[in-house]
């Protein structure tokens, strides 16, 4: 079944033109995608429709089947989905590493051994143990984005939605990322403004332009 279906979005946020006019495009299982643009374009813009954080003015957004209309439509998709944002400071909120990565399992109804026990498993997985009880806040931008990502992996996604996740990662933690995210079952939407990132994780890419996603020019 597809994952994500979005069907000739548009939006605008109020008092300002329009930012997506008509964009397109399907997410199916176990793909890679990539969307490309210049900065503005809408990139993120439409990451946050397909999870619904925002809602198009015209348009269709059919996840795993169901068009998805209201607020109560997204629960099951902010579960099966997941997003890696852009800044990690819009997703790390709780005082330390492990208390940020065991909160998605906790909230999802697992208990305190078990959630632990996935803390343990997500930061062994991506070799990140010796940031386990650091203060969030006072980690490096990489740091950050890297724990970001265990945090979204700690809720077993069935799929990844990731905005420019090389972004403050030196090259050493961009190859790593670029492993981890290889390896992984699950299907990946990227957002990049890196050629050989997009080309390396995911060549098949969609290039948001004037509001429509297009056939990349390469
Ligand atoms: N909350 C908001 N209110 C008003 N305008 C916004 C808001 N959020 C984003 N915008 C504007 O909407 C446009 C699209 O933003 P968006 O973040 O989706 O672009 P993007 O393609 O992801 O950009 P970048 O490559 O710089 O990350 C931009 O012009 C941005 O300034």
């Amino acid at each position: 079944m597809t994952i994500l279906a979005l069907e000739e979005i548009c939006f605008a946020y109020p008092g300002h033109a329009p930012v997506l006019e008509g964009a397109s495009f399907q997410l199916e299982p176990g793909q890679r995608l990539s969307i490309a643009g210049p900065n503005g374009s809408g990139k993120s813009t439409l990451l946050r429709i397909a999870l619904g954080l925002q809602t198009p003015s015209s348009g269709r957004v059919i996840v795993f089947g169901k068009e998805r209309r209201v607020e109560a439509d997204f629960h099951d998709v902010r579960r099966r989905i997941g997003l890696v944002f852009q800044d990690p400071d819009d997703q790390l909120f709780c005082p330390t590493v492990a208390e940020d990565i065991a909160f998605g399992p906790l909230n999802l109804g697992r208990s305190k051994d078990e959630a632990l026990a996935i803390v343990d498993r997500t930061l062994t997985d991506l070799e990140l143990m010796h940031l386990r009880d650091r203060i969030t806040h006072k980690l490096s931008g990489g740091e950050k984005r890297l724990v970001t990502l265990a945090t979204v992996l700690a809720m077993e996604p069935e799929a990844l939605l990731l905005d420019e996740p090389t972004n403050a990662l030196d090259t050493k933690n961009e190859s790593r990322l670029l492993e981890i995210l290889k390896d992984l079952p699950q299907a990946i939407l990227l957002v990049s403004h890196t050629p050989s990132f997009r080309q390396a994780l995911a060549p098949d890419t969609l290039e948001l332009r004037d509001g429509k996603l297009v056939e990349s020019r390469g």
